[in-house]
Formats: C-alpha cells, structure tokens, sequence
C-alpha cells in the first residue's frame, strides 16, 4: 500500500463502488488544468490563499529563546486549515454529479467548511456531530445552520468524533447514489487519506517557500497537533524530503496517560483497523476502541490518518502528547503575548513548540502550524480561567 503496512481500505462490500468512483474521478482531476485552475482560484478568491507567516518573538521568549514562526491557517475562510480540504472535495462532488454533502465534525471546523462549500456551490448539505461536542462548540452548530446545513446530533457512543463518523458512513451507504461523504480529515478508507492530503499539502508548500524568504533557511522543526492528522500531514508534506527539518506531531494528552483520559493514538496506541483504515488505534486487548479524551473536540479521536503511523514507524516523524493544562497554558500565552487567539487545537503545537525550543536552544528556528483560530473556543475558555 501507500503507507507501507497502513492504509487500506476495511469497509463493507457496499462502499467499495462509492470509493472507487472518488478515487477514479480524483484520478481524472488531478491532472485536469480546468479543475485545478478553478481549485486554485477559490483557494485564492475565496478561502484567502495563500496564509502569511508570523513570527512571535514575545511568546517565543518562553521557548528558550528559540525563533517561533506561525502559519496562519486561522486566518483562512472560516477560520481553519479544513476549507483547503473542502473546496477540493466539493469540486470533485460535481464532477461526480451529486447533489448533496455529508461530513462528520468534532471542533465544528470540518463542519462549518462543509456547510460552507454546500452553501456557495448549492449543494444540500448533513453534518454529523456528536451530541457531546454539540454543546462544547455550539458556536460552530449555529454557524452550520446559518449557512443553510442540517446538523445531526449523534446520541450514541461517547458522542463525539467516533461515533459521527459511523453515523456518516451509514448515511452514505444509504444514499450514495446522490450524496458524497466529504471526509474531514486523512484518516478513513482509500482514497480519503491520499486526496485529502494533497488538498492540505498547499500549506507546508506555501510555508516552505516562505520560510525561505523570512529566514535564508529551512526551520530546523516544524510542529503541528494531530487530530485525524490533516493539518500536520498538510504543513509536514512538502518537508519530507529536507531530512534537516524534524516532523513534530502532538496529539492530546488529556488528563495526561495516568487517567487513562487522553487521545494519544500514536504514542499509546497499537497497530488495529479504525473506520475502514488499518493505522494505530486505542484499543484493549479485546481490539476494542478505548473512548478518548480531550479538551479540544478536534483532536478526541481514538484513531489516526494512516500515513502518520507510517511516518512514525520509519522514524521520519515524532510525536509526543500536549496534556489540556498545558494546552490552555499555551492558549492563555499566545493570547497575551502576541494578541492571536488559538483553536486550543492548534495550542496543543504550541505547547509543543515551547517545550522543543528549550530543548533546541536559542539557535533552533521552529515552525509551527496554527490550524485554527480560538473564536469556537471561548466557552470553554471562559469556563477554564473565570473569564
Ligand atoms: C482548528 C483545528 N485544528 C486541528 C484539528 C485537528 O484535525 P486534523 O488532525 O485533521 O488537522 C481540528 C479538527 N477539526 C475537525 C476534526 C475532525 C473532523 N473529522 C475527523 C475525523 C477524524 C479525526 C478528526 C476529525 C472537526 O471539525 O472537528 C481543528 O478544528
């Protein structure tokens, strides 16, 4: 496969012809100068392409004196790295002649980007979110049905990212005939992790040029939260190949691996099938999924995108956990140092980011992807510092 011994694609009998038609049409796509023109013009007209860098010196102060430089995914259309995803899989949805989008949401990012590619390209649209991460990004809820999208509580389960995706996929088999299941991130079955990380890699192209510009080099690590992993793989891409620039991944630590409350897939998990995809997954001994943790609803997931684990097994990237203390640390720092408020997503990177430049010294110059802004967050903040 792809990913060496990941990837794959585990479903039923029913959603092979469904994947087959996508991978076939993105096949097509991929090479068409009509789709990729009209790919990159809503890249730019629309989602705000491309993101600038920013370097934050003051917050930079607490990372040992590294230089700590941003790519401003927050500052897209819609306010996170998922639109980049979005506006190519709504294309590829009217090539393939359909008339209607599902998507499963955890943060509401992935949601909100969906309803809102449905709502420019007239598309109708069905968003699966867990009734749990309902409530904690119900700012993103009203977002969604603003732009016209219906928003399905999922009941079952631990009621987040897991179980809104089995929810889709049940949807899909039912209606695949007119509907395309717009997958959110690069986990999932063939072809999903392949297409949506070549819809995300335009950011670790545009930030490694970039980077060039700002400092005469390439960044001695580049840093990223791993949710399903889409972000990370889209700022990680395009440096693969520069063996001296260090992949850091961070998922979340929750209450930290003691409570046994967490999401760190990669760095607790075991090899195990998860939503069609043979990747690292928390599982029991039984194989059964283990209910995951986080303060931020984009990261709790118990699985990962297939070409992470991959990057972890070869040694190529490393990954570590950012606990939600630490995570807020960082949310609380950025904020009040360089006035940008974080998805608490994209503040588990920046914890990261502080805790390898005092590894790294003063020389290191280190990249960091912020996937998001915090607007959805406020909530929860206010509830965490008594605001
Ligand atoms: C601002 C922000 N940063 C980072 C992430 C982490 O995702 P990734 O690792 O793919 O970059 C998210 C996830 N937001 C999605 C998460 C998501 C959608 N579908 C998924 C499937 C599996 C795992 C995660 C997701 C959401 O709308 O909730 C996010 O909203």
């Amino acid at each position: 496969g792809k990913f060496g011994r990941f990837g794959g694609r585990y479903v039923p009998e029913a959603l092979i012809p469904a994947l087959d038609e996508v991978a076939a049409e993105y096949e097509k796509a991929k090479t068409d100068l009509d789709f990729l023109r009209e790919f990159d013009h809503l890249l730019r007209t629309y989602a705000g392409r491309p993101t600038t860098l920013t370097e934050v010196p003051r917050f930079a102060e607490h990372a040992g004196g590294a230089r700590i430089v941003l790519k401003r995914e927050d500052l897209t259309h819609t306010g996170a790295h998922k639109i980049n995803n979005v506006l190519g899989q709504a294309l590829l949805t009217k090539r393939l002649g359909k008339r209607r989008v599902i998507a499963e949401t955890g943060a509401g990012q992935h949601g909100v980007a969906t309803a809102t590619a449905a709502a420019l390209m007239g598309l109708e649209c069905v968003i699966y979110m867990g009734a749990v991460d309902c409530e904690r990004q119900a700012l993103n809820v009203a977002r969604m049905k603003l732009l016209g999208a219906t928003v399905v509580p999922v009941t079952n389960g631990s009621q987040t990212l897991k179980d809104a995706i089995n929810e889709a996929f049940r949807d899909w088999v039912t209606n695949v005939d007119h509907t395309h299941y717009l997958f959110g991130t690069v986990a999932g079955p063939h072809p999903f992790p392949e297409i949506v990380r070549d819809f995300a890699r335009i950011i670790g192209v545009e930030a490694r040029r970039q980077m060039l510009e700002l400092t005469g080099k390439l960044p001695d690590a580049v840093c990223a939260a791993v949710g399903g992993g889409s972000n990370a793989i889209g700022v990680f891409h395009a440096f693969i190949e520069d063996e001296g620039v260090r992949l850091y991944g961070y998922e979340a630590g929750g209450r930290g691996l003691e409570s046994g409350e967490h999401a760190l897939t990669l760095t607790e998990g075991s090899v195990g099938v998860l939503h069609g995809s043979r990747t690292y997954v928390l599982q029991d001994e039984e194989g059964q999924t283990i209910e995951s943790h986080s303060i931020s609803a984009g990261l709790d997931y118990p699985g990962v995108g297939p070409e992470h684990a991959w990057l972890k097994d070869t040694g190529r990237a490393t990954y570590e956990g950012v606990t939600d203390e630490e995570a807020m640390q960082a949310f609380a720092l950025l904020a009040r140092t360089e006035g940008i408020i974080p998805a608490i997503e994209s503040s588990h990177a920046l914890a990261g980011a502080l805790r390898l430049g005092r590894e790294l010294g003063p020389d290191a110059v280190i990249l960091v992807n912020l996937s998001g802004r915090g607007d959805k967050d406020m909530g929860t903040a206010m509830k965490y510092f008594n605001l």
